[in-house]
């Protein structure tokens, strides 16, 4: 039987930098990590792909996805629904794989009481203006929409130390070194905690 994979779970306010840590982290050749595709209620923006970026649902499709089950966690974030599909993670974890959720912090918090044994590491920005520049500078939302997710970003940001691990993201190449070196620590640790095991059930 193979050992089942690790659930590392990667959180923090909008525009902090997950998505771009995230990119550069599947580009480098010795990452063996498996992300899981989200459901997301939101339009899509210019150059998302539907089944790459997001799989992009109605409300009403998105409603039976929690009616029937189908989500692991999901959350309301400013005005749209989001979840992560729990037969991939589920599917993915039992053939020994490591998966990858990129999450808000209210899903992350639903995650953290189903899988208590993954792995939760916090992104933060250097400075509250620093965030409010990158999700300026990304052009991506109205600015109404950037005030709402400002507001929501004070509120995450409360919420750090519930997580195993805080990253900075002052340079995204070293946000990526030190997630790696979590991952590579957590997979020692376990490893050896299962050795401990083995020989335990070896001599008894
Ligand atoms: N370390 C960094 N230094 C400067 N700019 C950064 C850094 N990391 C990310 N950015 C920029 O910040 C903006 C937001 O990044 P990104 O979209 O990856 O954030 P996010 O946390 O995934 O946001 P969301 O949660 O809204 O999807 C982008 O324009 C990105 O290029
Ligand atoms: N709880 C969940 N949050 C998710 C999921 N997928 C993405 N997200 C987070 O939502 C916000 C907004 O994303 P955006 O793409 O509209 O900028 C951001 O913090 C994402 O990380 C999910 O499956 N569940």
């Amino acid at each position: 039987m193979c050992e089942r994979g690790l659930l590392i779970v990667l959180s923090g306010p909008s525009g902090v930098g997950k998505g771009t840590v995230r990119k550069a982290l599947f580009s480098q050749p010795d990452i063996n990590l498996h992300y899981s595709i989200s459901v997301t209620t939101r339009k899509p923006r210019e150059g998302e792909v539907d089944g790459v970026d997001y799989f992009f649902k109605t409300r009403e499709e998105f409603e039976q996805m929690i009616r029937e089950n189908k989500l692991l966690e999901w959350a309301e974030y400013v005005g749209n629904y989001y979840g992560t599909p729990i037969d991939y993670v589920e599917k993915t974890l039992q053939e020994g794989k490591d998966v990858f959720l990129e999450i808000e912090v209210q899903g992350a918090l639903q995650v953290r009481k189903a899988f208590p044994e993954g792995l939760f590491i916090f992104l933060a920005p250097p400075s509250l203006s620093e965030l409010k520049k990158r999700i300026v500078t990304r052009g991506t939302e109205s600015e109404e929409l950037i005030n709402n997710r400002m507001k929501a970003a004070r509120e995450e940001l409360e919420m750090m130390d519930a997580y195993d691990y805080v990253v900075e993201n002052d340079k995204v190449e070293l946000a990526c070194e030190r997630i790696k070196a979590i991952v590579t620590a957590e997979h020692c640790k376990r490893e050896r905690v299962a050795q401990r095991y083995k020989k335990m059930l070896e001599v008894e």
